[in-house]
């Protein structure tokens, strides 16, 4: 196996008296998909949040390929954040900017000033997302899951290695939640990305990982692949897969 693409080790995040983070030990290789799994309070955003440095860790490091990049300055991340894009929870759309301004914005914040080549390379992030043709269009006018499918374009359209994603799914239609599957799936496999995502729709955790990490109390509980992950009997783990808390169900109700 060649080196990570990302690499954590020891990390910690403390807010206050909240120990969220409790050392977290983890390796993201180049060119897979993995899913970052967990109950609510889990800590799975805020563990995302530390990977393109928005947050500086308490304790530990993040390593981006052979660069450390725990608590690193904004200047100095501005070639970490071009590797490492990120979709956030409810897509973050500036209302007030078309689609096509809202894709093109981080090429503008990378110092792309070449119209023609923003044009083309937003249209081909559109194009991805099967939005091609609709820079003109405002937020406003669309639907939550063209909402997301443009957070995405704007995610890749400055084509970082590395995609993150905060609950992809949130808020989608089951058909809409598998198109976005695909999407990533495609990136994966056409363009070579590295996936990371945050999700609790156990249907697309079967769909896209290649592994998965499960987070509890602030660490890495459980690392495996979908198969092994159908397969176990780790109490803990089958009420998550199963979607089961344990309480009866009144069938004469
Ligand atoms: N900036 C912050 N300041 C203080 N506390 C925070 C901050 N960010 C997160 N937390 C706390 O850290 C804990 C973990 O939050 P996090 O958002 O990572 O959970 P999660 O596993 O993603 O949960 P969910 O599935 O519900 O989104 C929560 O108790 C949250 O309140």
């Amino acid at each position: 196996m060649s080196d990570p693409f990302i690499r954590v080790r020891d990390l910690h995040q403390r807010f206050g008296s909240q120990h969220v983070l409790r050392g977290i030990d983890l390796d993201v290789h180049r060119g897979e998909t993995l899913v970052l799994l967990g109950g609510s309070g889990a800590g799975k955003s805020v563990l995302l949040k530390h990977l393109p440095g928005l947050l500086c860790p308490t304790e530990g490091t993040v390593h981006v390929e052979d660069t450390e990049i725990s608590c690193m300055n904004e200047r100095e991340l501005t070639p970490i954040r071009r590797k490492v894009g990120i979709m956030f929870q409810g897509g973050a759309l500036f209302d007030f900017m078309s689609v096509g301004e809202n894709v093109a914005f981080p090429l503008r914040e990378a110092g792309v000033r070449d119209e023609a080549e923003i044009a083309k390379r937003v249209a081909d992030a559109l194009e991805i997302v099967r939005l091609a043709g609709e820079e003109s269009k405002m937020p406003a006018s669309l639907s939550g899951g063209m909402r997301k499918r443009v957070a995405l374009a704007r995610a890749v359209v400055d084509r970082p290695a590395c995609v993150l994603y905060d609950e992809p799914h949130a808020g989608l239609d089951p058909v809409t939640a598998d198109t976005i599957d695909h999407m990533i799936k495609r990136l994966q496999r056409d363009y070579g990305m590295t996936n990371i995502v945050i999700t609790h729709e156990m249907r697309s955790v079967f769909h896209i990982a290649d592994r998965i990490a499960f987070l509890k109390d602030g660490l890495i509980y459980w690392l495996g692949t979908p198969k092994e992950l159908r397969q176990t009997t780790d109490p803990e783990l089958r009420a998550f897969v199963d979607g089961d808390s344990g309480d009866p169900w009144d069938e004469s109700a």
